[in-house]
Parts: C-alpha cells; sequence; structure tokens
C-alpha cells in the first residue's frame, strides 16, 4: 500500500509509443485492448516504477502515442455496400475488390467520437492496471488519428533511424517527402509537449525516451517557463559518429531539441562520445568530464551558455521475471520437443528482427563458412533462426533483404542437407513468448551477428537463461556476440566477432560448441554478473539524475530562459497594428564569425528585412555596436526603410531618412587617444588581436588570438582601462571575443526607450526625450526586440521598465495574452544570464521565426508550441475544420453501411 502522507515524486515517463495497442470493431463502438510487441527493456523498466516498492516513491505517468491503430477486420456489408455503390454508378468491378480493401485499410481515417476516445481511453487504463503484461497505472494516450496512420513514423524510421545505423540514403525525389514527413515529426513531438501540458505538475520529472522524441526537450522548455522542471532523455538507439550524423539535413534542430534537457544519456560510453563531438563541431560546445556519484564517467557540455550532462548506462533486463517465465513446465516440454526433434545434434539459434543492420545474411554466410570449413559438422548442427518482420517492412530494401535471406537458407539447405534434414531452419514470423524461451533453453551456442544495434536484449537473455541450472544439459552455453551490438560493451565476455569476417566466426563457432563443460563454466562465471538489471538500471538512472538536478537547483542564480513561444508571436502579429522591431546585428541576425568584414547579411537576411519593412504596420530598427560605414553599406543603401543606431546607440538614422544624428556631439573625445594607445600595447602583446576604430567607440578583438591568452589579456585590457575610464564617463564593455569603449551616457537601452515612447509611424527626434506623455494608442502594441549580446541587455531592461510603467499606466489595457505585446528576446542558451523573457538558440532560429511571420516558412518548418487536434490539425485552424466535418460524414456514412 501507498503511504499517502509521503509526497511521492511524479515521473512522467514518454514513450514513443504505449505498451498496449488498440484494435478497432467494425463501428469503432467496439475495440479491443493488446499487449504491444518489442521495446520490452523500456516497458519492462515502466513496469518495475509501478510495482508496489517503486510506487512508494513515485507516481508514475506513462504519456505515449497510440501507435497504428487497426480495424479487426474489414466489414463485409461496408464493403459489400460500398462495392454496389461502384456497380451502381458503373465505375468499377469486382475484380479490384482486393485491392480496394487494402486501400480502404489503409486509408481508413479513423475518425474517434470525444464519447469513442474516452472510452477506449478508460479501457487502456483499465487494461494497464489489470493487466498481467506490463502493468502500469496512469496511461495517458497521444491520438493522432490521421489517414495514413504510418505518416506519424516517416522522418523517425526512415531518415533518423538509418542514420544512427550508419546507412546513409537518398532522397528519391527533390527532398520534399522528406520535408513533409519532418513536418509530421514537428507535429507528433508539439502532440507530446500538448498532452504533458494537461497533466504536468510542478516539480515533475519528465523523462523522454529515443529517437521519436528528440525535439520534445526543447519543446517543453518552450511551454514551461518552470525553473523546477527536470527533464532527462535516454537514447535506445546507437549515436553515431558526427561524420554521419551531420549528414542529416536537421542535424541542427535535432541537437536543438536535446539542448532542452538536463540529461541526455546513451546506451554506452562511445554513443555518449560521438553525441558530445557532434555538439562541438555542430553547435560550438565545449565540454569536461566529471565522474558521477557511482564514479561513472560523464560529460559536462555547455552549448550556447547552456549546460547539459551527458553520460551512458546501459539498458537491462527483468532477469526475474524472465527467469520465472523460462522455468516452467510447458517450457519443459516444449524443450525436450525440440531436442527430440534435433536428436543427438548442436542446437544453434538466433532470434534477429529482420532489417539490415541486425546481420542475419552475416550470420548465414558464417553458417554456411563453417560447414564448408569443418565437414564433421555436416548433418551434426543445425541452426534455428527467427527473423522477425520489421516494423519499417514493405520498402524495396526489406524486399530484398528477404529475398537475399531465402536465396541463402535455400542454398546452404541445398548444398549441405539432405531429404531427411535441413541444417537451417528459418521462421521468418513473430513467435510467441514461450517458443522463444524454449529455444533459449535448447540452444548450445547463441549467434549474434548484428553489424550495428545500441542493445541487444536477445543476449542478455540467453546469459540469462543459460545462467541457470536447467535439466537439458545447457547450463552456460557459449555467446557469440558481434563487436558492433553495443551490448558487446556490457557482456565483455561473450566470444565477440567480428561479423563481416565469415571464416573467423566460422571459427568462433566451431570453437564454442567444442567448449567442454569447464570451460563453459569459467566463461559463464564471468559473463553472468555483466548482465544489467532492469531494476539496477532504473534505480541508478533516477538516482544519478537526483545528483544532477539537485546540483544545479543549489545554484543560486539558475535560471532558465523559457523559448519564445513563436506561434503565439505569430497570432499577436497577426492582430497587431503597430509593429515595431528592434533587431540587434553580430550574433543576432547573422552568425559570429571570425573576422568581422565578413559578417555581411545573407540574401535570405534581405529578402526576409525586405518582406517585413514592406508592410505598413511595421517599423524595423537595427540597434547594433557597428559603425555607421558598415550599416550603410550592408543594409541601409539596400533597404531604405530601416532605421539604424550605430555604435551603441552614438548615432542614429530614422527609417526612410539619409541623414545621420550623431548624439555624442558635444562629448569630449579626448579619451580616444588613451584608450587608442593602450589598446595597441595590448594588440602588441597579443598576436591577432586588432583595433577596430569607429567614429566614437574603439572595439578591441581577440578572437583570431590564441584562446588562453587572448582570454588573459582581455581581463587586463579590461582591468587598465576600468582604470584609464574612471576620468571620463566612459563604458568599458566585454563583448564577443572583444572588449570595447563608448561613452556611458549613450546605449542600446536609451534607443529603444525613445523608439517606444514615440508616436508610431512619425518623424524620429532623439533629441526631445519629452514622450512619456503620448497616449498608448499611438505608440507601439507588438514589439518584437532580438539580441545575442551583454550590450542588448539594456534594451531588454528598458522594454521590462516601460511594460511596469504601461502596467502601472494602462493596467486595463492588457491584451489577450496577458501584456502590452513586448517581446524581449535573447540570442543564446534557455540556462544563460538574461533579463530577456524568452530566447531563441541562434541566428538561424532568429530568420526562422522572422520567416514564420512573413510567411516564408512554415510553422512546422522548427517546433513551436502549437496546440493539436486529436488528428494532428493545429485546433480551429481551417485543416481541423474541414477535417472535424469530414469526421461526421464519414461517421454518418459508416453507421449507414453498417446498418444496411
Ligand atoms: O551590437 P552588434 O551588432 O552585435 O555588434 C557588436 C560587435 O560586433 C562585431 O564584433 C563581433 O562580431 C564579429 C563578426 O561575427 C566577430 O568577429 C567578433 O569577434 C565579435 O566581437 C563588430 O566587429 C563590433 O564592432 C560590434 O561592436
Ligand atoms: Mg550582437
Amino acid at each position: 500500500m501507498v503511504d499517502s502522507s509521503h509526497k511521492r515524486q511524479r515521473i512522467i515517463n514518454c514513450v514513443a509509443q504505449l505498451p498496449y495497442k488498440i484494435q478497432l470493431g467494425d463501428t469503432n463502438d467496439e475495440w479491443k485492448i493488446i499487449p504491444a510487441t518489442g521495446s520490452s527493456s523500456l516497458y519492462s523498466s515502466i513496469e518495475y516504477l509501478n510495482s508496489e516498492e517503486k510506487s512508494k516513491d513515485y507516481e508514475q505517468h506513462v504519456l505515449g502515442w497510440t501507435g497504428e491503430i487497426a480495424r479487426e477486420s474489414m466489414p463485409s456489408r461496408v464493403l459489400n455496400s460500398r462495392n454496389r455503390d461502384k456497380d451502381e454508378n458503373g465505375e468499377k468491378g469486382k475484380t479490384d475488390l482486393h485491392a480496394e480493401d487494402e486501400r480502404e485499410k489503409e486509408e481508413d481515417p479513423l475518425y474517434l467520437t470525444g464519447g469513442q476516445i474516452d472510452g477506449i481511453t478508460k479501457d487502456l487504463r483499465k487494461h494497464g492496471k489489470d493487466s498481467d503484461h506490463y502493468n502500469v497505472d496512469n496511461v495517458h494516450p497521444v491520438w493522432l488519428l490521421r489517414r495514413d496512420q504510418k505518416r506519424w513514423r516517416g522522418f523517425a524510421e526512415n531518415v533518423l533511424w538509418p542514420t544512427f545505423h550508419y546507412i546513409l540514403k537518398f532522397s528519391s525525389d527533390s527532398g520534399e517527402r522528406e520535408n513533409l514527413s519532418w513536418y509530421d515529426y514537428v507535429r507528433f513531438n508539439e502532440a507530446y509537449a500538448m498532452k504533458i501540458g494537461e497533466i504536468y505538475e510542478k516539480g515533475d520529472i519528465i523523462w523522454i525516451h529515443d529517437y521519436y522524441l528528440l525535439l520534445l526537450p526543447q519543446l517543453l522548455r518552450m511551454k514551461f517557463n518552470d525553473q523546477d522542471l527536470t527533464i532527462a532523455y535516454f537514447h535506445h538507439s546507437p549515436w553515431p559518429s558526427n561524420e554521419y550524423f551531420r549528414v542529416l539535413p536537421r542535424r541542427k534542430q535535432i541537437l536543438d531539441g536535446l539542448m532542452g534537457a538536463d540529461r541526455v544519456s546513451f546506451q554506452n560510453e562511445g554513443f555518449a562520445r560521438h553525441f558530445v563531438s557532434s555538439c562541438k563541431r555542430l553547435l560550438d560546445s565545449t565540454s569536461r568530464t566529471s565522474k558521477n556519484k557511482l564514479g561513472m564517467v560523464q560529460y559536462e557540455i555547455s552549448a550556447y551558455g547552456g549546460d547539459i550532462v551527458v553520460d551512458s548506462l546501459p539498458i537491462g533486463i527483468n532477469r526475474v521475471k524472465l527467469l520465472g517465465d523460462a522455468f516452467t513446465k510447458n517450457i519443459d516440454q516444449k524443450v525436450l520437443a525440440i531436442k527430440d526433434a534435433f536428436q543427438g545434434k548442436k542446437i544453434i539459434v538466433g532470434r534477429d528482427r529482420l532489417d539490415s543492420v541486425r546481420g542475419v545474411i552475416q550470420k548465414l554466410r558464417a553458417f554456411e563458412t563453417l560447414l564448408s570449413m569443418y565437414p564433421e559438422w555436416r548433418d551434426q548442427v543445425v541452426l534455428i533462426q527467427v527473423s522477425v518482420p520489421s516494423m519499417k517492412g514493405g520498402t524495396g530494401q526489406l524486399i530484398r533483404l528477404e529475398q537475399q535471406v531465402n536465396e541463402l537458407v535455400t542454398s546452404i539447405n541445398t548444398q549441405y542437407g539432405s531429404l531427411n534434414f535441413s541444417p537451417v531452419h528459418h521462421y521468418y514470423m513473430r513467435i510467441p513468448k514461450d517458443v522463444y524461451l524454449s529455444l533459449l533453453r535448447v540452444a548450445d551456442l547463441c549467434v549474434i551477428a548484428s553489424v550495428r544495434d545500441g542493445t541487444n536484449t536477445t543476449a542478455l537473455e540467453y546469459v540469462t537463461v543459460k545462467s541457470h541450472m536447467s535439466n537439458y544439459n545447457c547450463y552456460g552455453n557459449p555467446l557469440i556476440l558481434s563487436e558492433f551490438s553495443g551490448t558487446s560493451t556490457i557482456l565483455k565476455d561473450a566470444m565477440i566477432i567480428n561479423p563481416w569476417d565469415s571464416v573467423a566466426v566460422a571459427k568462433s563457432i566451431n570453437k564454442a560448441l567444442n567448449l567442454s563443460r569447464e570451460e563453459k563454466k569459467t566463461l559463464e562465471d564471468k559473463i553472468w554478473p555483466q548482465v544489467p538489471t532492469i531494476q539496477e538500471w532504473t534505480n541508478q538512472f533516477l538516482s544519478t539524475l537526483d545528483d544532477i538536478v539537485d546540483k544545479a537547483h543549489s545554484t543560486t542564480d539558475r535560471k532558465v530562459t523559457p523559448a519564445l513561444n513563436r506561434p503565439a508571436l505569430l497570432k499577436h502579429y497577426r492582430e497587431a497594428k503597430r509593429r515595431l522591431f528592434l533587431f540587434d546585428y553580430d550574433g543576432t541576425l547573422t552568425p559570429i564569425v571570425r573576422d568581422p568584414a565578413a559578417a555581411i547579411p545573407s540574401a535570405r537576411l534581405i529578402s526576409i528585412l525586405q518582406k517585413l519593412a514592406s508592410d505598413p504596420c511595421n517599423q524595423i530598427w537595427i540597434i547594433s555596436g557597428r559603425d555607421q560605414a558598415f550599416l550603410n553599406k550592408w543594409l541601409g543603401t539596400r533597404l531604405p526603410q530601416l532605421g539604424l543606431s550605430a555604435e551603441h546607440g552614438c548615432f542614429y538614422k530614422d527609417v526612410d531618412n539619409e541623414d545621420w544624428v550623431n548624439l555624442t556631439e558635444k562629448f569630449d573625445m579626448s579619451w580616444q587617444e588613451k584608450v587608442g594607445n593602450t589598446m595597441e600595447e595590448f594588440t602588441r602583446k597579443t598576436p591577432g588581436s586588432f583595433i577596430e576604430k569607429k567614429k566614437v567607440a574603439l572595439t578591441w578583438h581577440y578572437r583570431r588570438a590564441d584562446p588562453e591568452l587572448g582570454e588573459f589579456y582581455a581581463s587586463e585590457l579590461k582591468k587598465e582601462l576600468d582604470k584609464l575610464c574612471t576620468d571620463y564617463d566612459l563604458d568599458v564593455m566585454e563583448g564577443k571575443a572583444n572588449i570595447e569603449v563608448r561613452p556611458k551616457f549613450v546605449n542600446k537601452g536609451e534607443i529603444v526607450k525613445r523608439l517606444v515612447w514615440h508616436h508610431h509611424g512619425r518623424r524620429q527626434d532623439m533629441l526631445n526625450t519629452k514622450r512619456e506623455e503620448l497616449a498608448i494608442s499611438e505608440m507601439p502594441d507588438f514589439t518584437l526586440c532580438l539580441g545575442d549580446d551583454f550590450t542588448d541587455e539594456d534594451m531588454f531592461g528598458q522594454l521590462n521598465s516601460i511594460e511596469a510603467v504601461w502596467n502601472k499606466q494602462y493596467s486595463d489595457e492588457v491584451n489577450q495574452w496577458g501584456g502590452f505585446g513586448f517581446y524581449p528576446c535573447t540570442v543564446g542558451s534557455a540556462s544563460k544570464k538574461t533579463v530577456a523573457k524568452a530566447h531563441l538558440t541562434d541566428p538561424q532560429q532568429v530568420l526562422d521565426t522572422l520567416g514564420l511571420l512573413v510567411g516564408d516558412v512554415s510553422l512546422f518548418q522548427s517546433a513551436g508550441t502549437v496546440d493539436l487536434d486529436s488528428r494532428g490539425h493545429v485546433k480551429h485552424s481551417d485543416s481541423s475544420i474541414r477535417s472535424e466535418q469530414a469526421s461526421a460524414r464519414y461517421a454518418m456514412k459508416r453507421q449507414h453501411s453498417y446498418k444496411n
């Protein structure tokens, strides 16, 4: 019983698919819930968290997609009536009825009413509670009932999965299909974020599993502005070397998605290392290694100034349950029957999913080599190979693989078999669990030849079953395991092979079959303790997560800035009438590069700015540390509609005007010589550094110097300049690999203050500062301010102060989003210190966001937070309404057809 006085930690466990499947009856009013197959380790961990032992401390909620909802059968009456309709219209004969059935199955949109969804949810929960197959409370299904339900797997299975397994795939079209499947992938992740939003409580741990949900961590950061939110992600598949990972067109979005997590974990150290190197190369992150409280190595990586822990923990199996299941009377009989069928012969067993990475071909080739190299084994050994059809079934590549396997099996059996005996028994099917367990028990040897996998549960289960003294003399029988399986780093004392070397594998098989009892026992003694249990895995994961979270929470200034909610921004943008855009330039509109002269605007940026500026409701200002010459050359002359402010507020040029106004005209500039001389002194000491002399400000750059030397002299220079500048009213600022000096009384915040307290659309006069008397209806009702650097904080601070003033003055005029339309947004990580209210990670996200506003980018190009309906349409959108109507029509039609 759970002690109700003790506060249990809530965990929302997010899986790509619930452990149960739904089968609909003819009318959608009857349904069946059946256990799902696959992901057995993960589901065991979920079940363990639900156990009496764990539920004292944890309240688990399991959230996941329903998977494709199948029809139990095609209702014949529907088909008959449809066929009759067709006959009456003279459109179709009965000959293509079968093809039509198949199409109908595939395209059946499965429209379910709210009542039906509630009914199935209730049954799912009941099933979860009562089931002895993955017994789980608190199930929260994610419904995505669109036509062609396979669409939700497209990107994950056809793009991500191959890359994670070192398979390069080329798009057969111009990338259009991949784009569409990417949009579905984004939607899939959005649907999870939305569902989590319905059940989330402050302080929850959100534990996300595997590659269907790579965008979810960042989406959750966007959705919840909660410093206590803990997000952990576990990657169950391999993570490839950066050379493979970087071929993914969406590689950056994927890494950005994961950067929302506090912790990212992998099956083994190698995968974690690959991930860290992908982040280094693609996000320019830094990393350091440390040890966690269990003494295991972990990486602390810092990307965009934010920190996450990367580590590895191989998943395990439920050994106790497995042994209980494997040693029953029923299975004893099955084992005897198999033994009987292959009397006197050695039995090699394999069970693999039939896809290109499981190495079934390699295994068959090695077996063929064995029979050719060691004739003494002919007629003495049998290979029982079970190949489980892949979820990705039906693709050209898989069909070719099936053919290849069949050909090899036939060739081996023809060469080495006889009328009475076939050396290979190949079963291309899903087998029941008791048959699988009896095969593990009866095996003299198990061969796993995968050419790539994350973890191999068959290997762990085989070793566990062999650890148990059985009646059939198979205690401690050996395992041959591919070095390319993630599990080879755990079961180090298995007989490790390279599956591509069939001669070596054949020799290993021969050796394994000849091992003496003592040799097997020695191997078994070593390998058995190496099998991780699911209980250890779950407990270690959660206890080390506690540590990470405690550490993060003990940092007093931990602040997580939510990602900018782009769909909300878009909604407001569309409704606003007086929009003001305040953009920093370097690091915001363009990425930071080594040479300042090379940071010129991209064609995409110019086109987006052009589109934004063409709307008369918009006023756009670039407020930069750059000088007038640079801004004029690259922006002013091309886009005279832009307002420009140079040198951190020293100068400005109004929209549609060529004249610059110098706000520092009356300021004494005698400091420039002294500051310049000091900077020159440091330039001499720091090879690669240089001074950028602007009209007023001076900037010392050290990006191209040796990083350590540069940082050292930058801090020395800052100290010198601080002393020198006490005599003048100057600011000495530390920028991105630069130290900059300019008069104190001008800054970007001052410019912003003047721009907001201004009659929207009228000419600027920044020398006149008496603006606070304006009515709110004359000022902007939407202000998006973006900047990456320390100097941009002045802009954000000003907007926050103005908002505070407006809150007092115009408290009854707040908009439907509860504010006055200020969006101060930093460009950088979520954990960067800022007074901004939101963040975007980098200039690419900035352009994607602005592109969204001008209609260049689809809402699903990158993940934002949208409310989706149960079919994955944006709620209340045209497509959602159309789909509602179609649903009503379809339900009527189905009901009508069924009655007839
Ligand atoms: O206010 P901003 O528009 O962000 O300008 C700030 C400074 O940006 C430039 O320097 C920085 O960007 C360079 C190009 O990417 C990079 O090489 C340098 O290391 C950065 O510090 C510019 O050169 C400065 O004048 C601006 O003040
Ligand atoms: Mg900047």
